[in-house]
């Protein structure tokens, strides 16, 4: 195994590790990919984020095959999936943050309340429909919601968040969550009025190069 891929699969299990840490993530829930030569690294499944250790990272190829014994993770088709048709996208973190749960949980996106929600690339957070763990459906569901986008939420299931970069792709998670929560809160008092997308527009064009929000 080389440093550079060595490094990358340490950088999957601290960033698994610091997801939990951050409260966005419980348990062993959740997974990380990151792309790798012609395919990629991807947390195995249902393994404790502090046992885990860099051999059990699982090396991916784009079709799906990988070494014997390894387990990727349960949702390696959607980490498969985006990674193979997102040529701008190099790493995918899935987790089940609370607030993005329970809006998705309801069927619901998030709109414009906050500006920040260009940092996923458009006016909206959209919620992709349900479907079972694992399955291609899923992976089909996650992509469509994915469109020109790089955040989305899965209905009864959770949140992904993509990026050029892990730290990227992991920083957009919490902005993810963290809008989840305030809009979350305004539904609590009433109906919050929105940005429109002129605005969203406007402040895209304004991010673009702005530290952790470049792509
Ligand atoms: C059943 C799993 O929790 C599933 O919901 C998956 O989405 C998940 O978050 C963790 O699965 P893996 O441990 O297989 O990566």
């Amino acid at each position: 195994m080389t440093a550079d891929e060595l490094a990358k699969r340490q950088a999957i299990i601290d960033a698994c590790r610091r997801m939990n840490a951050l409260g966005i993530n419980q348990g062993t829930s959740g997974n990380i990919s990151v792309r790798h030569l012609d395919g990629l690294l991807v947390t195995p499944t249902s393994v404790p984020y502090d046992a885990m250790t860099p051999d059990q990272i699982v090396f991916m190829a784009m079709d799906g095959s990988h070494a014997p014994g390894q387990k990727p993770s349960s949702e390696w088709r959607f980490h498969r999936d985006i990674l193979k048709s997102r040529p701008d996208v190099n790493a995918v973190v899935h987790a089940h943050p609370t607030f993005c749960t329970i809006l998705a949980i309801l069927g619901m996106e998030i709109p414009p309340v906050h500006y920040m929600i260009a940092a996923a690339g458009g006016d909206s957070i959209r919620c992709a429909p349900y479907a079972t763990f694992g399955t291609a459906e899923l992976s089909e569901h996650a992509l469509r919601a994915l469109e020109g986008r790089l955040a989305c939420l899965l209905d009864h299931h959770g949140m992904i968040a993509v990026g050029k970069t892990l730290d990227k792709a992991m920083w957009l998670a919490v902005e993810v969550e963290t809008l989840a929560r305030q809009y979350h809160g305004c539904l609590q008092i009433g109906k919050p009025p929105l940005l429109s997308s002129a605005e969203i527009e406007r402040v895209s064009q304004r991010m673009a190069g702005y530290g952790m929000s470049e792509g």
